[in-house]
């Protein structure tokens, strides 16, 4: 997967392409509103504009305030005593004053947070974690923005951490006549721990992994004290030691309790954050002995982890970019899928005796699609476009894919529901459904007592159930007018889910109803514009006139509601009766607030899989997913008097359905307005809820590269209907043609138990790429046939790569990628060098024969150098891709592996390049430790 270092990677000019793009849509909006788009005053350090106006509108919005105000938002406050817990606020005062920290919280910039690499070789992570402790302890000055300018609320906008609320000196004022911003100086430790973020030692001490900023990354860019600390996380961020993640992102793979050798499914996983952290454990290797590194048999280090993690993602697109974020693992233990969740194959396990039992993942995570709004301190869009009726718009998606994750999950296993949602039609309400859907199948576990360090508050039990009148942005009214103006041609109304039309609701009957222009509604209404104001009283009738007064409709019960509102208020968003509130016990599923632990807002619930799911359920998911897709038959093969056995067998996924072309095309006029209906909770719908940071511009680069690159046919949420059930493509993973091999064999002397097998194609003929593939990955996915019920994406790592140089005796050549696992078998073009040497072949360009002098005789082309003294120590992979051309040598090895090279050579003790001091200095030559052709000795 990755490009050769010393060209030009292509990225650079779609990076140039994509910069001129940028420059070119600020021009033209600066041209629009008469600005120059060089004027950057008036960019707060939230990056919002600071025009009045635009600040209010964008930092608070009514209906969503009145709306938590009413469900009980801030009724519990967060009892740092010696109980620490939750209490209830008893008094009005209590309430606001929760209130208040609850929004400005949210009007805070969210402080950036990082995870060092799990898997990451021992001596590496002592060291990160020794220069963390550094920046964890010491106090620094430190310069912090803040607006000067009052927000909605009346009070002073803060847009630093909220624990910052006090300044320590008088505030700078900057900009000039009229003060957009003020600085003031602080002294703060950069950092702190993230406890529950951690890894126990096998001497029973803890690790702590996870550190959360006290400041923004803008602030981090600016300041010079925290330059050191801005450095070091750039850098090791590039080389994968780290990961830039939200807090509340790093929550549920800790929840889900993966260990190693698992198989586990990541439902809904772009753009991979979770997916990293699920790797980083489920990749590593379980009762093996770290200490020798030596697997006894073979004298080399077994290297390949028994578990693996299924990545899938709905859009193709987005797929893509997990492929990207997860390269810099290196890992083969992944396997990244395109499919709509719903429809995610039935895949079981085999026992001993090859009977199926129900589900073959040991671990699900369904972090599924939903509205946000917990993400509204770094989305700012949310604020400007929260509408409860994309909640509720999202609720069926969200427990179709749940019931789904349910069904794949193996007994005893467990799976993980979560959202970045604060809203319980996007929480409890598919929580309390699944659990009276699966009818005991499921339990719900409480994960506190292993998350040390979380303040989450229970899940609720009850909830009101609300609905808006305003439905749709200015899109979706476009969108929905057009298919109604189909039928109407028809001369029916709007085309129903299983393709007939029926009338629209009322409300869009009235040419005058405000809803049909969305955007003339936010310049006339005043609930755009004004500020919220806090109630005088928090009583019931107070808060219910507000929601009213805002366009809110609340119901009782599902009986109450309007039939032509009865597929969007669904009968499963209402709180579960007493009866079932007691045996549900909501009150284990985490509800993180972003006051609680200056996060951002996030939701978990832990299932516990203790029976198979009953031919009830089955159907019942299998209905949803019907509705879902239009009233096709997804299952049809399902046999319902045989139930479940007979659907474990099921070869034809559901994702390879072909539908008609109506439903392909999107002709579900529900599923499309609910689509609009989500798209208008923020600016970039579909990121709404992501929590990564991007590491690197380069790597937002190398996306857009990529999904440049997707295959055609294979982009979009319907590809899966292109795909042929028998048809090996040629994007499938498919074996080699025996004789590829001799060749390679010969060249590096590739041992008899050199695995063949786990070697695949994409294509067939001379491939490009070999890619190897983990056993497990290739027994239990590719040989039972995967690759013909859904989209393969990526999997592997590079191993070999089709030679384009023409000195080259062999075809190919060696991939850094995999090197680790081809050099166990070589016997051939392996040469061991001290650590000066191996410094100076990575010190880049062409490399003198002098400094590799014992090669002379080697014949031109691949081979590769190891460090003396890590030949068999494949984990720490300190192996460099080398090629030798007549004159001279050159190292194929990335910048970014390089600098991960680099870091783990320092933490190993070399502490500069050209390190003799802390070598050897009699062994400053390659070492002679091959013979005649190369081979160690
Ligand atoms: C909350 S984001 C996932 C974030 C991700 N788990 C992470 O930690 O980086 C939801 C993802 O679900 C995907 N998605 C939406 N509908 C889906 C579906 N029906 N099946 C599977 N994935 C879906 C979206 O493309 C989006 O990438």
């Amino acid at each position: 997967m990755m490009g050769h270092s010393h060209h030009a990677p292509p990225s650079q000019l779609i990076m140039a392409r994509s910069k001129w793009n940028r420059k070119r849509k600020a021009e033209e909006r600066a041209a629009k509103s008469g600005k120059d788009p060089r004027d950057k005053a008036d960019v707060n350090a939230a990056g919002y504009k600071l025009n009045q106006d635009y600040s209010v509108a964008k930092t608070s919005n009514p209906r969503m305030e009145a709306y938590y105000s009413l469900l009980g938002l801030h009724s519990t406050r967060f009892d740092a005593g010696a109980a620490a817990s939750f209490v209830p606020c008893l008094a009005d005062e209590e309430k606001t004053a929760e209130r208040d920290r609850f929004m400005s919280s949210l009007r805070a910039i969210l402080p950036a947070s990082f995870r060092i690499d799990r898997s990451l070789d021992a001596s590496v992570q002592n060291k990160l974690i020794r220069e963390m402790k550094e920046f964890v302890g010491k106090e620094t000055e430190v310069e912090i923005e803040l607006p000067t300018r009052s927000d909605a609320v009346g009070g002073k906008m803060n847009l630093m951490n909220t624990a910052d609320a006090q300044s320590d000196t008088a505030p700078q004022h900057v900009g000039g006549d009229n003060p957009v911003v003020t600085t003031i100086k602080r002294k703060i430790a950069p950092a702190k721990p993230i406890p529950f973020i951690s890894a126990t030692e096998s001497d029973g001490s803890t690790l702590t992994l996870g550190y959360q900023l006290s400041v923004d990354r803008r602030t981090l860019r600016r300041n010079p004290s925290l330059s050191p600390l801005h450095e070091w996380l750039k850098t090791h961020t590039d080389c994968g030691h780290i990961t830039r993640q939200e807090t509340v992102s790093m929550i549920p793979p800790v929840v889900l309790d993966v260990k190693p050798g698992m198989a586990v499914l990541d439902m809904c996983a772009a753009p991979g954050s979770k997916t990293c952290q699920l790797v980083e454990v489920v990749g590593g290797f379980a009762n093996r002995d770290e200490s020798d590194g030596n697997d006894g048999e073979s004298g080399r280090r077994c290297l390949e982890p028994d578990g693996y993690v299924i990545a899938n993602d709905a859009d193709a697109k987005r797929a893509y970019m997990l492929v990207t974020q997860l390269r810099r693992l290196q890992s083969p233990s992944v396997f990244v899928t395109s499919c709509d969740g719903q429809y995610f194959p039935i895949l079981d396990a085999k026992d001993d005796r090859g009977t199926e039992k129900e589900g073959m993942f040991h671990r699900v995570l369904c972090d599924v699609p939903c509205s946000g709004d917990g993400t509204v301190r770094k989305n700012p869009g949310i604020w400007r476009h929260w509408n409860q009726n994309g909640a509720l718009a999202l609720h069926p998606l969200q427990l179709s894919i749940a019931l789904r994750g349910a069904r794949v999950t193996r007994l005893n296993g467990y799976m993980v529901y979560s959202t970045c949602s604060m809203n319980p039609m996007e929480n409890e309400s598919v929580v309390a459904e699944l659990l009276r859907i699966t009818n005991g199948s499921l339990v719900l576990e409480d994960p506190r007592p292993r998350m040390e360090g979380l303040i989450a508050r229970p899940g609720w039990s009850t909830w009101k159930v609300l609905r808006e009148e305003k439905r749709g942005s200015a899109k979706a009214k476009k969108d929905h007018k057009k298919k109604n103006n189909d039928c109407q041609e028809e001369g029916v109304g709007r085309k129903e889910e299983n393709g007939e039309c029926h009338s629209p609701p009322k409300e869009r009957q009235d040419p005058n109803n405000a809803e049909e222009d969305h955007e003339e509604i936010s310049e006339r209404s005043p609930y755009h514009t004004l500020p919220y104001i806090a109630p005088e009283s928090w009583d019931e009738t107070t808060l219910r006139e507000r929601t009213t007064s805002l366009g809110f409709v609340e119901y009782n019960s599902h009986a109450d509601v309007e039939p032509e509102w009865r597929r969007r208020v669904r009968a499963s968003c209402f709180p579960p009766t007493e009866v079932e509130a007691k045996e549900f016990q909501l009150h284990k599923c985490l509800r993180c607030l972003p006051h609680d632990m200056d996060t951002g807002g996030f939701f978990v619930a832990l299932f516990k899989k203790i029976k198979p799911l009953s031919r009830d359920a089955t159907e019942r998911m299998n209905q949803m997913a019907r509705e879902s897709r239009g009233g096709i038959e997804v299952d049809a093969h399902v046999n319902r008097e045989g139930g479940n056995r007979v659907e474990n067998n099921d070869v034809d996924s559901a994702c390879n359905v072909d539908k008609s072309d109506d439903t392909i095309n999107g002709e579900n006029d529900v599923t499309m307005i609910e689509e609009s209906e989500v798209e208008q909770t923020g600016d970039e719908p579909k990121n709404n809820c992501d929590n990564l940071e991007p590491h690197h511009a380069a790597m937002e680069e190398e996306e857009e590269e990529l999904v440049q690159k997707a295959p055609s046919g294979k982009v979009g949420m319907n590809h899966n209907k292109q795909k042929k059930k028998t048809d090996l493509s040629n994007e499938d993973f498919i074996p080699l043609e025996e004789s590829i091999w001799p060749p390679i064999v010969d060249q590096f002397g590739l041992s008899p138990d050199f695995p063949k097998e786990q070697y695949m194609a994409r294509a067939s003929g001379e491939a490009k790429v070999l890619y190897f593939i983990s056993k497990a990955i290739k027994e239990q996915l590719i040989d039972r046939g995967i690759q013909n019920r859904i989209t393969v994406i990526n999997s592997g790592l590079k191993a070999f790569e089709r030679c384009s140089i023409q000195d080259a005796r062999a075809k190919y050549r060696i991939s850094q990628e995999g090197v680790q696992f081809v050099v166990p078998h070589m016997t051939k073009r392996l040469l061991v060098a001290t650590a000066d040497d191996f410094y100076k072949c990575i010190t880049g360009g062409f490399i003198e024969f002098n400094v590799l002098s014992k090669i002379k005789d080697l014949e031109p082309g691949s081979f590769v150098v190891a460090l003396e003294g890590h030949e068999h120590d494949l984990m720490k992979k300190l192996f460099l891709v080398m090629w030798k051309r007549k004159n001279a040598l050159e190292c194929f090895v990335t910048k970014v592996e390089i600098d991960g090279i680099v870091s783990k050579l320092r933490a190993l003790g070399f502490v500069s390049p050209m390190a003799s001091t802390l070598m050897d200095s009699s062994s400053h030559s390659i070492a002679p430790a091959a013979d005649e052709s190369g081979a160690v000795q």
